[in-house]
């Protein structure tokens, strides 16, 4: 195992009705507040009267920002940055899925910094300081409620970005909020939960069964609860348990004394910078393939993956074969519940690779699991149309 710190101060607030905690967090951060969210789903979901009523209560004064884009746009962030300087806001409350509250992260670290909010997103600046954040969570996939990272995009340069922002002082997490989540945006956020783990899960860090055994049992509720809500959207106790999953896939616990990958992720990142895809639609294409691409590397850490994830047989199979097993039920499982499997699903062609391969490793090369350059992220895509 290796060294490592681990850090956490986002306070989880979880279960039905724990909206009603909000009251006790606007005495402790202000009432003078940005409100931000995306499209509209929280008016049709009744949560934004709630809220407003919420507000009305307490004698906020209440600012918002509003359409926040899935993949949310740099534009986006300067406008929440002007909203703040102009009105003088205490803090912000980012209510909606990881786009929102990515957003609001880098409104909350761009508010009190001199320079380009962007700097922070090309490594040019660290954040020292950042208006408190509280979250409602509307969507379970990112992970971003309970974690410092932000991903943003630069749409006139066609940049799709991480950085290291600001961990939410607060996130109210009531699975009967996730209910509207239509079909296609849950499978969306099931695949990028598995993502989350298996960019965490295939190291060569050895001698980790306890994060091996945390990853795996994340892995196996996220398969089974996927099942259940897929059969009724409105299954609270799987969604309170793909809810738990996603956060705790990507809130720092796995990472612990871990040597991590991320590659597809940045595979995936300058595929949605190039053509707007969902992120989650991205991963499930993406990821089987880096798997058939890299798993010789580490042979029995996918054998262990076959066979304790996807209940592989492995009974007269080579390692080898039952490793690529594996492999194939994580293809058939995203299959199952309905995710694309190729980039083709979203009309796209071979004619921009070389712009995403180059897009995908703006800061030399990628992974850990196995060092991926240019010409192997072209390959792995390739194996993506
Ligand atoms: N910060 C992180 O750690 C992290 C990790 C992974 C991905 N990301 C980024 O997060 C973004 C994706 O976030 P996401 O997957 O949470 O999706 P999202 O926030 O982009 O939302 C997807 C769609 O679902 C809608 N929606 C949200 N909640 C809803 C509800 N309750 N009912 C009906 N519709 C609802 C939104 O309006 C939107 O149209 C991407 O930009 C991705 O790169 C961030």
């Amino acid at each position: 195992m290796n060294p490592f710190t681990f850090y956490n101060p986002t306070e989880l607030i979880f279960g039905k009705g724990q909206l009603e905690k909000l009251d006790e967090k606007i005495d402790q951060l202000g009432k003078r507040i940005l409100l931000v969210y995306g499209g509209g789903s929280i008016k049709r979901s009744g949560l934004y009267d709630k809220l407003q009523a919420i507000f009305e209560k307490k004698g906020c004064h209440v600012r918002e920002l509003a359409g926040v884009e899935p993949n949310p746009r740099l534009s986006t962030v300067k406008k929440g940055i002007s909203l703040i300087r102009e009105n003088e806001l205490d803090w912000i409350l980012a209510v909606g899925g990881g786009s929102v509250i990515d957003c609001s992260k880098a409104i909350a670290g761009g508010a009190l910094y001199d320079g380009d909010v962007w700097d922070f997103y090309e490594r040019k600046a660290k954040v020292e300081k950042a208006l408190p954040l509280g979250t409602v969570l509307t969507l379970a996939a990112t992970g971003s409620e309970m974690n410092k990272g932000s991903v943003i995009t630069n749409w006139e340069t066609q940049q799709k970005h991480g950085a290291s922002m600001t961990f939410p002082t607060f996130s109210i997490l009531d699975p009967e909020n996730t209910f509207t989540v239509p079909r296609n945006q849950t499978v969306y956020g099931i695949s990028d939960t598995l993502s989350h783990v298996f960019e965490q899960y295939f190291s060569h860090t050895k001698e980790i069964p306890l994060q091996t055994g945390f990853a795996e049992t994340i892995m196996k509720t996220v398969i089974e609860n996927a099942r259940k809500v897929l059969q009724n959207l409105e299954d609270y106790d799987a969604r309170a348990n793909l809810m738990l999953s996603s956060t705790f896939a990507l809130n720092g616990l796995l990472a612990t004394g871990v040597e991590t990958d991320w590659a597809t992720h940045s595979i995936e990142h300058a595929v949605s910078a190039v053509y707007d895809i969902p992120h989650g639609g991205g991963l499930a294409i993406i990821f089987p393939n880096w798997m058939k691409y890299v798993y010789k590397e580490n042979i029995p850490r996918f054998k262990r993956f076959a066979v304790e994830v996807w209940g592989v047989d492995p009974a007269g199979k080579t390692d080898e074969e039952i490793a690529l097993a594996g492999i194939d039920a994580v293809r058939a499982f995203f299959n199952e519940i309905g995710a694309p499997s190729r980039l083709a699903d979203y009309n796209i062609g071979d004619d921009k690779l070389d712009v995403m391969a180059e897009k995908a490793l703006p800061f030399g090369p990628i992974g850990n699991f196995k060092k991926l350059g240019k010409e192997d992220v072209r390959e792995i895509l390739k194996m993506s149309l």
